[in-house]
């Protein structure tokens, strides 16, 4: 077994280079998970029930900043038992499960995130081969994202836009290898390497990756759901969605997530604020703990019990997930819907409510808070980078509002699943008649307050269909800023307005509808309004904010600027704006220290030893 001194003689990642930190990266997990491989061996821990296990060596000290395996346990493997068929399940699994591959998920593109129906990546249907041929058409094609493809993985699961008898059928999954499993060399057809530092998970090895019409076998589309027969006929799934299973479960994972660093993260604070001593409450008296302070309760103690109510909410979302599932696998679709606008509705909630809460801890501890040692930065930016993976937040949660508003629509046609049931019942009238200040009155409250929003949004979308007008004349442009300055901050800041204030319902549900007008006629000059700023790219120093819009080479250039993608070398253009693409990657390549290597040398000290099963 290796020791934690062989690498780094403890030097905190702090003040490691990039190279050095992913090879920390590499040696912790293939250190901690060859844990996970004796546990299997020892029957503590099975495919079914491996979460616990890897959710706490990803949440833990020993892989504080992700893992290049992370992915590998995350989608690689839930994307296998979700959608590939029995026959496919028992080819790869095994491997998969025992490390002797490792994996990644390869949905996201330079492009396309969200709306995932419009990846450009393509896979082709070669009848007289039995092949599929994968194909990256542009550079915004670029497999952009997935974790542990940089260096680290040799297989991983690609989404892309199914042709076949020169139709399209939308999106699917394939199970492809990337990597020699011998050498680790990328495969020939693949453009391959890592994207560059982030704001946190820096030892996730993100990757991007380019076809160039590589051929896979017909076998390796995930055929659980939809399949492609030999002679290229198409056999489409039960329901459209079952593709996007993986993402559902990564989506309920998360909610457990959260727990854990939202629990790290205010047992910090609470923590210092116990020792910390700051001012006097009464002259000549000691200093007091700040904890003794009302505003540092009112900081830290919210959180608390936002850990209790996450955990308390993700067992019971597990339970869920686990039922509806068992009912997909009946062939009963009817709680798909609700599953999917809860796990999204979930995900969204409390990942922001944990960023803003770990933030507060911070910021509760004063300069301390922002020492790299006290975990609370790291923290930080391992949950705020969940507000974004696995489906944005806000993209979430508009569809878990088009599930409500379709709930509402339907109230007296459809029985309603178990989570919106009380919308029946808040829609009646007699429902709120008075407020209590009770546990009970509260949640009837907010209960009454999701029904009304629902009917405004129904509303709403009617009225927004009714006028769109905009006339950009500067001194009306200013005017619209002060009127959407003034409107969001009485938004924001309604609970005063209501206590202090003589505002009715009426007036506030006309504010809403004039704060959404603003926006829209703002909208044609935003982008007029920021070039306002005369603010240079110099001084942006930003690849999606420079002037010119060329974001997704930009983003591509600073990525070959990492020392990691000089090994081994990219065989095709990047799309680089120059042109001078082999001359600028040969220029990166003499740069780095390791480019006599056409493997980083950590494949064959860590990775191979371990996929080998010999550590
Ligand atoms: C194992 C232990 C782990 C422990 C630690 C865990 C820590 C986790 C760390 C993870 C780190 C990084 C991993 C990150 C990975 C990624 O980010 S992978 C990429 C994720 N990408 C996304 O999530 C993309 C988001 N976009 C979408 O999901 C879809 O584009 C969107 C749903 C927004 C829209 O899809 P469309 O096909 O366009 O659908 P639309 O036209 O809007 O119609 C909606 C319609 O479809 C139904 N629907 C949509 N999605 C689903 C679904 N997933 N399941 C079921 N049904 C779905 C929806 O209900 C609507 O139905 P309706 O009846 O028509 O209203
Ligand atoms: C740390 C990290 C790890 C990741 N790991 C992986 C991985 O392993 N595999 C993988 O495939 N992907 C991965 N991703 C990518 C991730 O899934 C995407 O970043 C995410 O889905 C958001 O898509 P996007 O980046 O294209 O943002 P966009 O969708 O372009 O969002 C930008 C803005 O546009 C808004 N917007 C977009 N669509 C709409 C809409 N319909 N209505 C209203 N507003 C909209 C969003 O709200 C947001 O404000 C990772 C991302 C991060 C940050």
């Amino acid at each position: 077994m290796l020791s934690k001194r062989e690498v780094f003689d403890g030097v905190p990642e702090e003040y490691l280079s990039h190279k050095e930190r992913y090879e920390n990266a590499i040696r912790n997990s293939v250190v901690a998970f060859s844990l996970v491989r004796k546990m299997q061996e020892e029957g503590k821990t099975s495919i079914n029930n491996y979460r616990d296990v890897v959710g706490g060596l990803l949440g833990s000290s020993v892989l504080r900043d992700g893992s290049p395996l992370g992915l590998h346990y995350i989608m690689f493997m839930p994307a296998i038992l979700n959608q590939a068929n029995e026959e496919q399940q028992e080819k790869w699994l095994p491997r998969a499960w025992n490390c002797s591959i490792i994996g990644s998920y390869a949905q996201t593109e330079l492009g396309h995130g969200t709306f995932i129906r419009g990846l450009e990546t393509t896979a082709t249907y070669d009848a007289a081969t039995k092949q599929f041929v994968l194909h990256s058409p542009t550079l915004t094609a670029y497999k952009w994202w997935p974790g542990g493809l940089g260096q680290t993985a040799n297989y991983c699961i690609v989404v892309a836009q199914l042709y076949t008898k020169g139709q399209c059928h939308g999106i699917h999954s394939f199970i492809i290898q990337v990597r020699d499993e011998e050498t680790h060399m990328p495969l020939p057809g693949i453009k391959i390497g890592e994207i560059g530092a982030k704001l946190g998970l820096n030892a996730v090895n993100n990757g991007f990756l380019g076809f160039d019409n590589y051929r896979i076998p017909r076998t390796n589309m995930l055929m659980k759901h939809a399949q492609v027969l030999e002679d290229g006929t198409y056999v489409k799934s039960r329901h459209s969605k079952l593709n996007y299973g993986a993402m559902v479960f990564v989506r309920v994972v998360i909610v457990f997530d959260m727990v854990n660093y939202l629990s790290k993260a205010v047992t910090i604070a609470t923590r210092f604020s116990a020792v910390r001593r700051q001012c006097q409450l009464k002259a000549g008296e000691t200093e007091c703990q700040i904890l003794d302070y009302v505003t540092q309760q009112h900081k830290l103690f919210v959180s608390i019990a936002a850990a209790h109510a996450f955990r308390i909410t993700a067992n019971k979302l597990w339970l869920t997930f686990n039922e509806v599932n068992e009912q997909l696998v009946e062939g009963n679709l009817q709680r798909l819907p609700e599953l999917h606008a809860l796990a999204c509705c979930l995900k969204a909630v409390t990942t922001a409510d944990t960023a803003a809460c770990v933030e507060r801890c911070r910021l509760a501890c004063g300069g301390h808070g922002y020492m790299m040692s006290s975990s609370l930065p790291l923290t930080y930016g391992l949950v705020t980078a969940a507000c974004t993976y696995e489906g944005e937040n806000t993209v979430l949660l508009l569809q878990t509002a088009r599930f409500l508003v379709k709930t509402y629509q339907q109230l007296d046609s459809k029985a309603l699943t178990p989570t919106v049931a009380y919308l029946k019942t808040a829609a009646a009238e007699r429902f709120c008649v008075g407020w209590s200040n009770t546990t009970e009155g509260i949640i009837r409250g907010f209960q009454v307050v999701a029904m009304r929003v629902i009917i405004m949004s129904t509303f709403n979308e009617e009225v927004q269909e009714m006028s769109r007008t905009v006339s950009p004349q500067l001194k009306e442009v200013l005017h619209q800023l002060v009127d959407l300055y003034c409107t969001y901050w009485a938004l924001e800041k309604l609970s005063d307005l209501l206590l202090y204030t003589p505002i009715s319902q009426k007036e506030v549900e006309s504010l809403r509808l004039r704060y959404e007008e603003t926006l829209t006629n703002l909208r044609p000059n935003a982008v007029g309004l920021v070039d306002a700023f005369d603010l240079r790219d110099e001084m942006l120093q930003s690849t999606l904010g420079s002037y010119d819009g060329r974001v997704y080479e930009r983003l591509m250039e600073e990525a070959m600027k990492s020392p990691l993608n000089a090994e081994p070398m990219l065989q095709s253009t990047l799309g680089s704006y120059d042109g001078r693409v082999y001359e600028r990657l040969m220029e990166e390549a003499m740069k780095s220290p390791l480019n006599a290597e056409p493997v980083n040398y950590t494949f064959h000290k860590y990775l191979k030893p371990f996929m080998q099963g010999k550590l």
